[in-house]
């Protein structure tokens, strides 16, 4: 305990002192209490050799809780749950724990940096007017405040290092615990009124990672390192005077895992998904004022980015429309125009990814999804924009065996080798590898399951093969079509230069 520490260290003397002290503190008034403090302050700090600094709860004059205290708090819980003896439980929003348990008021606690130990007691004063108040509760206005202890030979030590270590410690604690959440952007209609804002949020407890994702094992790899860079590279992106920003484009057929991967990133990172719907955004002011509101330590994603919006430059008919266009009157062009929703720009959205808004925060990922690569625009996906490309694909054996696990909780059994290379033969999603591994009744065991996968593989190939078939007798139609009509295009040029040279004869 504090206390004894102090009556070794510093002599009887002192404790009397202490004593005297904290007697004053518990039964007077506040007014004679402050005059017997200020007192005893200067008589101590000739004896005492030890530097407090306290740490309020509330600062300034609008009363804001104070970011350090809640550091604090929440380093401490970490650290006290185990050694103080009095603890008091809370329930804290947005964490992931059902009770958060903290040291209670005027409980102390030991800690140690560097081999250098410190006090740390939380505390708090009243401000009650009635000089005696034998309630058991603290008084309403009860300031808390923790008070941290230490010998003077460790002034720099613990001013410039260990403060900063436990607000740093606290914060790290503290996005750990929280609950994650989803986001997503609100129509601009609705972003002006009482309590209204531009992005809604749930719960965000989607139980994908990186453990039970199916792919190849070196990718998946891969992938984990480079977003345990990102994270730790604070430093780095300062020093080379890049954004501290990384862009992620996955691309793969339905039902692959782009969507599962993102969630598993989410998991991993331990940020907030900010689910960017384009079309929803009526223009790129709109979607700066989005963007600007997504803190750091958060991933935005934009799903299906080709079908989002005109970012490819692909435009449909467009010719054929103009035409449309020209005929209408202007009242109806004009409520169309109105209707027809978002005008965000690929230009607009490459300058937010580029520009000076994107720094903004700081520590974000952006994430874009498509099913068709070769649909986007290069500019929108050249490096730099988007760092990484990741390609999530057909089942291979490898993501088989983790769906297997996942789903069966085999690691190996005597049907592998057989689906392992009908695995090669046909393209399946992992989605539809997972569907059929899963039992389709009680009844049903591994081997099912594996049986059941096997005639899926089977029939997906058969129909594959009935398909190229069908491709195969549809192009050879057309390539028939195509000759019967050269062939026609041919006699008809003959005929008609027959006509030619019979007529000058
Ligand atoms: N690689 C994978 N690993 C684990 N599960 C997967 C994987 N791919 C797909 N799944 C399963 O299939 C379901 C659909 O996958 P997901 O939504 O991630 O596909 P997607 O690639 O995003 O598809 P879309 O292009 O249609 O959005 C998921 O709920 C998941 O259970
Ligand atoms: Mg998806």
């Amino acid at each position: 305990m504090m206390m004894g520490e102090l009556w070794q260290q510093t002599g009887s003397l002192m404790a009397t002192i202490v004593f005297v002290y904290t007697v004053f503190e518990k039964f007077f008034p506040p007014n004679l209490r402050d005059r017997v403090q200020s007192y005893t302050h200067k008589l101590t700090s000739h004896f005492y050799p030890y530097i407090q600094i306290t740490f309020p709860e509330f600062t300034g004059e609008r009363l804001k809780r104070s970011e350090a205290y809640t550091c604090i708090q929440t380093y401490l819980s970490a650290n006290s749950s185990h050694t103080a003896k009095r603890l008091k439980a809370e329930v804290v929003r947005d964490s992931q724990k059902p009770l958060v348990l903290s040291m209670d008021d005027n409980e102390e606690i030991t800690d140690e940096f560097n081999g250098v130990k410190v006090w740390w007691a939380a505390s708090k004063t009243s401000t009650n007017s009635q000089p005696f108040s034998f309630s058991y509760y603290p008084p309403p206005d009860a300031k808390r405040y923790y008070k941290l202890t230490f010998h003077k030979s460790h002034r720099d030590l613990i001013t410039l290092s260990y403060i900063h270590y436990v607000l740093q410690e606290g914060k790290e604690i503290a996005s750990k615990n929280r609950q994650l959440k989803l986001y997503t952007n609100n129509p601009s209609s609705g972003w002006y009124g009482y309590k209204s804002t531009k992005w809604s949020h749930v719960i965000f407890e989607h139980p994908a990672s990186f453990e039970t994702l199916a792919m190849e094992e070196k990718k998946k790899e891969e992938i984990i390192k480079d977003l345990e860079k990102f994270k730790g590279g604070k430093e780095y992106y300062a020093k080379i005077g890049k954004a501290w920003k990384r862009g992620y484009l996955l691309y793969g057929p339905p039902g692959t895992g782009k969507s599962t991967m993102i969630a598993a990133m989410a998991n991993f990172m331990n940020y907030d998904l900010y689910d960017l719907e384009l079309t929803a955004v009526k223009d790129n002011t709109e979607l700066r004022k989005l963007l600007i509101e997504t803190p750091s330590k958060s991933i935005i994603v934009i799903e299906d980015i080709d079908c989002s919006l005109d970012l490819t430059g692909q435009r449909k008919k467009k010719k054929e429309k103009e035409e449309d266009e020209d005929q209408k009157d202007p009242m109806k062009r004009a409520q169309e125009e109105e209707n027809k929703g978002s005008k965000v720009t690929l230009s607009g959205l490459l300058n937010f990814i580029d520009g000076i808004w994107s720094a903004c925060g700081g520590e974000r990922i952006i994430i874009f999804t498509t099913n068709f690569i070769d649909k986007l625009d290069p500019a929108l996906i050249r490096r730099g924009r988007m760092d990484k490309h990741i390609e999530l694909s057909y089942c291979g054996f490898e993501a088989f065996k983790v769906l297997a696990k996942n789903y069966l909780d085999v690691e190996s059994h005597g049907l592998f080798p057989v689906i392992e290379r009908k695995l090669v033969e046909t393209d399946m999603t992992p989605a539809d590898v997972a569907e059929n591994l899963m039992p389709k009744s009680v009844d049903e065991g591994v081997e099912d399951c594996l049986l059941n996968l096997i005639k899926a593989l089977e029939i997906a190939k058969e129909e594959e093969a009935a398909k190229k078939a069908q491709e195969e007798a549809r192009k050879k139609e057309e390539e028939d079509e195509k000759e019967v009509k050269d062939k026609e295009v041919k006699n008809n040029e003959k005929a008609s230069d027959d006509v030619k040279e019979n007529g000058f004869h």
